[in-house]
């Protein structure tokens, strides 16, 4: 929650990026919870000056004051302290936020002291008038026999009017270091050179608005009405079913017929009420389900649309939490809170009239204790707002942790791991745990606190109530029934119940505010690289062109990757990419695949700019396969269909071409056959086989490759390599090399070293240079053969042809 109006501009701070921060202040803090407080004493003063309505005490308060018998002097103190003290705490906030601005109050420093002077002279003034009158008042009715006392709504003004002016004089002695303190809890807010507010990464903001929050709900919106419909009737048993208690306890004096009827009354209260209770829980959660369904679906879009980049910055775990738990609290807060909040709120309006009308003196009592609560739940509120959001926060990274660790279970498993990431859970977990802690401890303490003061007015009314019943026996004009008393009594508990439980909604909507703030974020973002819109050809002709390309990873800005990158990719031309690991080969295929946009420079595809084409349409025409094929948890047909909608026969058809459909059909399932997730109850040569069938079905123009480094076993190579060498047919093909055979195939061979390139030709003609390329062969050759004699010794399953394959494997591997 913010301050509409940015309230600081840091004029002289513009930087390179030419964006502008400006800074605004949290909306509840304890300038404007002052202001609230002082119109809140005004408030209570004239409606309590006003109940008595046209007795004479209200009259005479003003004809004929007297100091012990009006109230009229209060009510006017209470109007002065709005004129003085709000103007002043206004000017002295903005003072203080000069003083942030350019270090010192300038010349003002004095005009700072005299404000807080007269607030405090004011407020001490208000204090020591409302507390001798208070005294003196008290004193007259022990002690002065002839001491007419003042109507009951009177004697609640005076003693609201202390408590206010206690909390008030406290609050003003608070403010001195609080002003000092502004810098802290400032918002900043960055504005780019057209003035639009931007977040980090330059997107534009779109400001969270309550009306933004319920507007997700605006399909529900009939099904709320009906709730609130509910909510409004049941609400209203409520309200008349203490009066009907009070009744049956004053039928109880009277006669049985009396209050079998007055009983039969309450009970069709009751049930009435309940039923319509159980009608407004019912839509209220339906339509909060229907809302979280739907923000799921929407949120689950945005994410899935954002840029790689995006993903490089962004740790699945988190995603996954504002999918799950950031939009159950949204469900809860637009809904079901939401019903929560009108009930209470209902209710103790409601109660509040009902006792009013019952007795006005008793309820000025209770309402004295009000404010004193009030201002202990915002700043409770205040306080677990940041608890929660710390709890939510912690929980989210041992999420992370876990599915991190359990999603990795082989290498957890491999280097006997287990207990690293359990302990690296455990810190996770108790992190949030220390967390925990304060959360209970906040919350006891609040209980505690809200509820001594609860019960302490309890008593306080009780009292004063008893009282009321002892006059009527008395004097059966003068006081309350028992009845009434009970009645009051109950509505005392109801409107003490929706009070304690109103400010724990609070914390509950602080939540609510964070996490659709998160998710606004995110469905908000606008993807750097646009996924959709742009031209589509007729027809893709293959030929790709590097024209001075330089690219920089966004998450790592200062490490350029790729520089002054030039290169011609002719249709139906085989180019491979070699060079040491880390050079840039894979960047330059996630670049062709319009992954990232380079920072300089243009990609065109058939002649046409990457950036003007349609990326879902030009993806659809280039097929990757990687070094570890990623595969999903479905069927063996679904994954090799999952570039578009496929026939059987075809799935068939691009297995065959895989070499797949021999050992895909000699499972019992066969292309029902479930793979497991990411794959993994398939072997690495059947998964590579797969993904070539994937990448095959879609008939792409344009192929790019990256062959594993990992040698499989003799048979899978020769499968596997098989496939690959029957999908280059006819095609312009990228591949990122690693085996000799592949290089000598290729008709151009590209050496990429540090995002250049630093040799290009055929194979032979590389060799014959006698440049990098050559030695990078030379030094692999050693290395390979070493390797693959051990492979051969450990592994004697390997035919002498396996063996003589294997060692052309790994050739232009890692070469560093
Ligand atoms: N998503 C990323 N974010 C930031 N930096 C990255 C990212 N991917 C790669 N890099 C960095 O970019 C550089 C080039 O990486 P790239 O993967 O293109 O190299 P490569 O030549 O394909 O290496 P290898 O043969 O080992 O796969 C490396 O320094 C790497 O650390």
């Amino acid at each position: 929650m913010m301050d509409e109006i940015p309230v600081l501009e840091e004029g002289c701070d513009v930087q390179e990026s030419k964006i502008r921060p400006r800074y605004s202040l949290p909306m509840i803090r304890l300038t404007t919870v002052f202001v609230a407080t002082v119109f809140l004493d005004g408030i209570v003063s004239n409606v309590l000056w006003f109940t008595p309505g046209a007795s004479d005490y209200f009259i005479d308060s003003v004809a004929k004051y007297a100091f012990l018998s009006s109230v009229f002097d209060l009510v006017l103190v209470a109007v002065l302290k709005i004129l003085i003290l709000i103007p002043c705490i206004s000017l002295r906030e903005k003072l203080a936020l000069r003083q942030i601005q350019h270090g010192s109050y300038v010349d003002k420093q004095h005009l700072n002291s005299v404000c807080f002077a007269v607030q405090i002279a004011v407020s001490l003034a208000g204090l020591a008038f409302t507390g001798t009158k208070g005294g003196m008042v008290l004193y007259a009715i022990v002690h002065d026999s002839n001491y007419v006392k003042m109507h009951g709504t009177c004697e609640a003004l005076l003693i609201c009017a202390l408590v206010f002016s206690l909390v008030e004089t406290g609050m003003l002695l608070a403010s001195y270091k609080a002003l000092e303190r502004l810098k802290d809890i400032q918002i900043v807010h960055n504005y780019n050179e057209d003035g639009l507010e931007v977040d980090k990464d330059g997107n534009p903001v779109k400001r969270l608005s309550i009306m933004r929050l319920f507007s997700l709900a605006r399909e529900e919106l009939f099904m709320l009405l009906m709730g609130a419909l509910c909510l409004l009737v049941s609400s209203g048993t409520q309200m008349v079913a203490p009066l009907y208690f009070g009744k049956v306890v004053d039928a109880a004096q009277h006669s049985m017929s009396e209050l079998n009827e007055t009983v039969f009354i309450l009970l069709g209260i009751y049930v009435g009420g309940n039923l319509f209770s159980m009608a407004r829980s019912w839509l209220f959660t339906l339509a909060g389900q229907r809302v979280v369904a739907r923000l799921r679906k929407v949120l689950f879009q945005s994410i899935i649309r954002q840029d790689v980049a995006f993903f490089d910055t962004n740790r699945t775990g988190e995603l996954c939490n504002r999918l799950s738990s950031d939009t159950q609290v949204l469900q809860n807060a637009v809904t079901v809170n939401m019903s929560m909040l009108s009930r209470y709120v209902l209710q103790m309006i409601g109660s509040l009239v009902f006792m009013f009308t019952l007795n006005a003196s008793l309820t000025g009592v209770l309402l004295a204790v009000v404010p004193l609560v009030s201002v202990l739940a915002v700043q409770y509120g205040k306080y677990m707002k940041k608890l929660r959001k710390d709890f939510q926060d912690r929980l989210g990274d041992a999420g992370t942790q876990a599915e991190e660790s359990l999603s990795s279970i082989r290498t957890v498993r491999m280097f006997s791991a287990e207990s690293k990431s359990a302990d690296l859970y455990g810190v996770d977990v108790d992190r949030s745990y220390q967390v925990g802690k304060k959360l209970a401890a906040a919350g006891g303490v609040f209980e505690g606190g809200v509820g001594v003061l609860v019960s302490g007015s309890i008593v306080l009314v009780l009292w004063y109530g008893g009282k009321l019943v002892h006059d009527n026996y008395t004097d059966p004009n003068k006081g309350i029934t028992p009845g009434i008393l009970t009645a009051f009594l109950l509505y005392t508990l109801q409107v003490a119940l929706a009070f304690a439980l109103m400010s724990s909604l609070y914390g509950d909507f602080m939540q609510a505010v964070g996490a659709s703030t998160r998710i606004f974020e995110l469905m908000d973002r606008t993807p750097k690289v646009s996924n959709e819109n742009g031209k589509k050809l007729s027809e893709l002709d293959g030929r790709i062109e590097f024209k001075a390309v330089d690219f920089t990873y966004p998450s790592r800005p200062d490490t350029k990757v790729i520089k002054n990158f030039s290169l011609t990719v002719e249709p139906g031309e085989m180019v491979a990419l070699v060079g040491p690991s880390g050079g840039g080969k894979s960047t330059i295929v996630n670049l062709i695949e319009r992954f990232y946009d380079p920072d300089q420079g243009n990609i065109t595809l058939g002649g046409h700019n990457l950036r003007e084409l349609d990326p879902q349409w030009f993806r659809q025409r280039i097929a990757m396969v990687s070094q570890e094929p990623t595969l999903f948890a479905c069927s063996i047909r679904d994954n090799i269909a999952y570039g578009r909608q496929a026939t059987m026969e075809e799935v068939m058809e691009a297995a065959k071409e895989a070499n797949a459909h021999e050992f895909v059909s000699g499972f019992e399932d066969g292309y029902d056959t479930l793979v497991g997730e990411r794959g993994v109850r398939l072997s690495g040569g059947q998964k590579q086989r797969i993904a070539i069938a994937r990448a095959l079905i879609m008939d792409p123009v344009i192929l790019l490759l990256d062959e594993a480094t990992s040698a499989l076993d003799a048979e899978s190579e020769h499968q596997v390599q098989e496939a690959v060498d029957r999908a280059m047919k006819k095609r312009t093909v990228v591949v990122i090399a690693h085996r000799l055979s592949t290089v000598r195939k290729a008709g151009k061979v590209v050496v990429i070293d540090k995002g250049e390139i630093a040799e290009q030709g055929t194979h032979d003609e590389l060799l014959a240079r006698d440049g990098v390329y050559k030695k990078l062969v030379h030094r692999q050759m050693m290395a390979g053969f070493s390797a693959d004699t051990n492979a051969v010794k450990v592994d004697t399953s390997i035919e002498p042809s396996a063996s003589s394959n294997a060692v052309e494997a790994h050739v232009i591997n890692d070469l560093d």
